[in-house]
């Protein structure tokens, strides 16, 4: 028997930003008209290269996606753009001074979900599929799209993902067709998939089972051959993008009543999910809808095959993070307990932006989870 798993990380940060703030961007002229916007506003468009070696060169890899100004913005006073994009790589943020920043990509606000799939999701799944663990963390302010990005609105699925769906049914779609065509191509080794999903919610650093809302302030653990896991999450077997939207939107019959209303307010949005329609909300000042809490969709892939009398497996985690908003304190209007929430969201966004894991943050350990941890060993 042949155990196969890869210790490296492949982690990419989406980092959401909205356009609100000083007046009067300066537009380039490559420019695409945005759907809804102001008929005069026209804002530079850079296409991102889909480029097969996006993870190669390295693993960590940041990604802004810039929201267009929604419609309330756009008739408030004191809104305007206060971003301007460069290149596929640069923005300007339009202060006094002016400051450039340089990121891996820049998607523009004209981006569709569907690129943006193609130019960061297509390469997790491949990499999952090749035994390494791969995390995508969406955070940014409150407000600015992290939802509509990892999720977006799959409130209609007839079998063929619509315009809006976000990042995470993407990458199911094309996972159980790559898994398919896989399975196809190495028939004679008995090649075999099998993917379990988990979906939990950390709220001031409490773990709760998304699938099985009444299991809160679950622990985490640390073993060695697991690596870092939270004990007694559930984990439910999955075998096409219909499985994953089927826990998306199923809400549990023992669901608590505020996490009910909270499916209440998702399914007039149009996005609604199980597991997400049991994420904590509270309005804030910024956006109505906030989410308070992270949550960390988590597809474990293993993968068995017979091959010169062997019997081989393979690991892989796929981790989809999407994080509580990091809106500022005052702006938002947070008190009591939503500023005590506001205050555990920054400490472990801060902990995220280090880019290390400082000993003691009692969320290290769960963006060590997030990240895929060490798991996978040969032994
Ligand atoms: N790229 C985009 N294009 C069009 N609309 C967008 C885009 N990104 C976000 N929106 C809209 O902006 C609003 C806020 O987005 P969303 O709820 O995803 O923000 P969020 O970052 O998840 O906020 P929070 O942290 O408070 O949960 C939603 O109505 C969403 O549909």
């Amino acid at each position: 028997m042949e155990l196969e798993g890869k210790h490296i990380l492949n982690l990419i940060q989406l980092k959401l930003l909205r356009h609100t703030g000083s007046k009067g961007a300066t537009l380039s002229s490559r420019t695409s008209k945005v759907i809804n916007s102001e008929p005069s506003v026209q804002v530079p468009h850079f296409e991102l290269a889909e480029d097969p070696s996006f993870w190669k060169d390295h693993n960590v890899q940041v990604l802004i996606r810039v929201r267009p100004l929604n419609n309330t913005e756009k008739v408030s006073q004191g809104y305007s753009r206060c971003l301007r994009q460069e290149s596929a790589q640069t923005l300007v943020w339009l202060g006094h001074p002016e400051t450039r920043f340089t990121f891996d990509h820049v998607a523009c606000e004209t981006i569709s979900q569907e690129k943006l799939f193609r130019v960061a999701g297509f390469p997790m799944v491949d990499n999952c599929m090749s035994g390494y663990n791969s995390c995508m963390f969406a955070y940014g302010q409150t407000g600015s799209g992290k939802t509509y990005t990892m999720m977006g609105d799959i409130g209609e699925m007839s079998g063929k993902l619509g315009e809006q769906c976000g990042i995470t049914p993407r990458i199911f779609e094309y996972l159980f067709t790559r898994i398919r065509e896989e399975e196809d191509k190495r028939k004679n080794e008995k090649l075999k998939y099998s993917c379990k999903c988990s979906f939990l919610e950390i709220y001031n650093e409490q773990i709760t089972d998304l699938l099985e809302p009444s299991s809160t302030n679950l622990l985490l653990r640390e073993d060695l051959k697991k690596g870092v896991y939270v004990e007694n999450l559930t984990e439910v077997s999955v075998s096409s993008v219909d499985d994953i939207l089927r826990i998306l939107l199923q809400v549990k019959p023992n669901a608590k009543p505020s996490s009910l209303s909270y499916v209440a307010q998702i399914l007039q949005k149009g996005r609604c999910t199980r597991g997400a329609a049991n994420r904590k909300m509270a309005a804030t000042h910024m956006n109505t809808e906030s989410s308070r809490s992270h949550s960390v969709f988590t597809c474990n892939i293993e993968s068995c095959w017979e091959k010169d009398l062997m019997k081989h497996f393979r690991f892989g985690r796929l981790n989809l993070v999407d994080l509580a908003g990091s809106e500022r304190q005052k702006s938002s209007g947070a008190e009591g307990d939503r500023l005590k929430e506001a205050a555990n969201i920054n400490k472990s966004l801060s902990t995220l932006g280090l880019g290390e894991l400082p000993k003691g943050d009692p969320l290290s350990p769960m963006l060590l989870y997030g990240c895929g941890g060490f798991e996978c060993d040969d032994g």
